[in-house]
């Protein structure tokens, strides 16, 4: 299993490898004490899996705030998407920074995103699958959203903005500013 932090290092992308052969392909999609290694050592309580039909899809920008603060360990088994990091710890030195990668069914890479950070995608094909681990269970109560276009952001989705689907939460989410009273 390969890891490599992005620029803020808390957040990294992992490549399980894949093992090819003529019935198709093998591959560990979790392990426990490879995570460990790199120190992702929270169990994970509940696992997610999301469909977009269209090119174009953004969620998020999402996070929960305690007591159900969550870890996300994040693939894309169909399809692919361009997926961000937003560091919201106030505080933080790389607070208000974003990092993102393509996780995609062909590059076969996850992304950890850390607790105290939001966390979005923008679907880059049709029929886009996701599916993610999460450190904390769901908590309507505790769910935070900021808007996907924030200015104080300014994260650079590359699809075309005309193309972009939202679901009805997410288009009236508030600006990264709120995030200060969260974490
Ligand atoms: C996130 C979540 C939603 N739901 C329900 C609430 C709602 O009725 C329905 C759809 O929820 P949403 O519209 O919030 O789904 P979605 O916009 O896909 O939300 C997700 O976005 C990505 C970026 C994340 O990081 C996730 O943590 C999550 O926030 O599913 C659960 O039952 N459990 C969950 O864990």
């Amino acid at each position: 299993m390969q890891f490599k932090r992005l620029s803020i290092p808390e957040v990294i992308v992992i490549a399980p490898p894949k093992y090819i052969d003529s019935r198709g392909f093998f591959s560990e999609t979790y392990n426990e004490n490879s995570m460990k290694k790199m120190g992702i050592d929270t169990p994970f309580v509940q696992d997610n899996q999301s469909l977009s039909r269209n090119k174009g899809v953004v969620r998020g920008l999402h996070c929960q705030i305690s007591p159900y603060i969550q870890g996300k360990l994040v693939r894309c088994p169909k399809g692919a998407i361009w997926d961000v990091a937003v560091d919201a710890r106030f505080g933080s030195p790389t607070y208000g920074k974003w990092v993102a990668a393509e996780i995609s069914e062909e590059n076969w890479s996850q992304i950890w995103i850390p607790p105290g950070f939001l966390h979005g995608f923008v679907t880059l094909t049709e029929n886009t699958e996701v599916q993610y681990k999460c450190t904390s269970f769901y908590n309507k109560a505790s769910e935070r959203a900021v808007i996907w276009n924030c200015h104080r952001l300014n994260i650079p989705w590359p699809i075309n903005h005309a193309e972009i689907l939202l679901s009805e939460k997410d288009k009236t989410a508030p600006s990264f500013d709120e995030t200060k009273k969260w974490f």
